[in-house]
């Protein structure tokens, strides 16, 4: 699905990605974890041309993004879904607007627009939150729509750069629910870029290791499963005094 031939990228004197080669199969859910500055994101975004690289070759879908010209890149990306951190959504759109824009720019015919923007809302089971705006929303809500979004034109790839570090742990869970039903359902491939060890672990099988911008290791896992946590208060007490540092007297 993903094959990078070693692709290295600088930001003035900076080598922020050297030199890395890499594939990435059909319907993997593939992780990048390393230090912060290792280049996860850097890497992540070479990975639909979001950077160019200075040297090497991206091969997504059998095609070589590298070689493109503009209009051929933009119909490639078509496929190419993509959620962050922030999950960019438009504050002054609609929650339906948000989804239904990335349908207008792809060209997605006009009269089936409404349907397939209601049914990607339907998936990340937000359907009753299509006339509000994003600042009504929770960041789990978010990072929904921010899916949803993502989805709307049928992508065979997800890039997901840190999906999960603005959210509680529960949130982190469910969100983490959605991108393995992303992955089973259509099967979608799935990269995600973070730098908690649990959130690759849970669902990840396989992953890379980036250490100062240059691949230091691909293994294959077996994913951990989701785990949700508890969120009411006796929860957290429990798990505070289990952990001996404190008591309740
Ligand atoms: N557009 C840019 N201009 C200049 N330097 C950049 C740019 N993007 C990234 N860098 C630098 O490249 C290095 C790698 O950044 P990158 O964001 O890929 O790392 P990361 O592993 O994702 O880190 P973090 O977990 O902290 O986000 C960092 O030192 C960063 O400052």
């Amino acid at each position: 699905m993903i094959n990078l031939h070693n692709v290295s990228k600088s930001f003035s004197e900076f080598r922020a990605v050297q030199s890395v080669s890499l594939s990435i199969g059909e319907k993997e859910i593939h992780g990048i974890i390393g230090a912060s500055g290792a280049g996860k994101s850097t890497l992540l975004r070479l990975m639909n041309l979001l950077e160019i690289p200075d040297t090497g070759e991206v091969e997504v879908n059998g095609r070589l993004l590298t070689r493109l010209n503009g209009k051929e890149l933009r119909e490639e990306r078509k496929s190419i879904g993509m959620i962050f951190q922030h999950f960019n959504l438009v504050a002054n759109k609609t929650i339906y607007e948000n989804v239904a824009v990335s349908l207008k720019l792809a060209k997605y015919p006009r009269k089936k627009r409404r349907e397939r923007v209601l049914e990607c809302l339907q998936f990340v089971g937000l359907a009753s939150y299509a006339d509000k705006y994003p600042a009504q929303l929770s960041g789990g809500q978010k990072q929904r729509v921010a899916i949803a979004r993502a989805l709307a034109n049928n992508p065979q790839l997800l890039l997901c750069d840190e999906p999960t570090s603005s959210l509680d742990p529960n949130t982190t869970a469910e969100i983490l629910g959605v991108l393995r039903d992303v992955n089973r359902t259509f099967g979608v491939t799935i990269v995600i870029v973070s730098h908690e060890m649990d959130v690759i672990k849970s669902i990840c099988n396989r992953v890379t290791v980036l250490a100062d911008g240059k691949l230091y290791e691909t293994l294959t896992i077996e994913p951990k499963g989701i785990r949700i946590i508890d969120g009411d208060p006796e929860s957290f007490v429990k798990q505070l005094t289990e952990d001996g540092e404190l008591n309740n007297a």
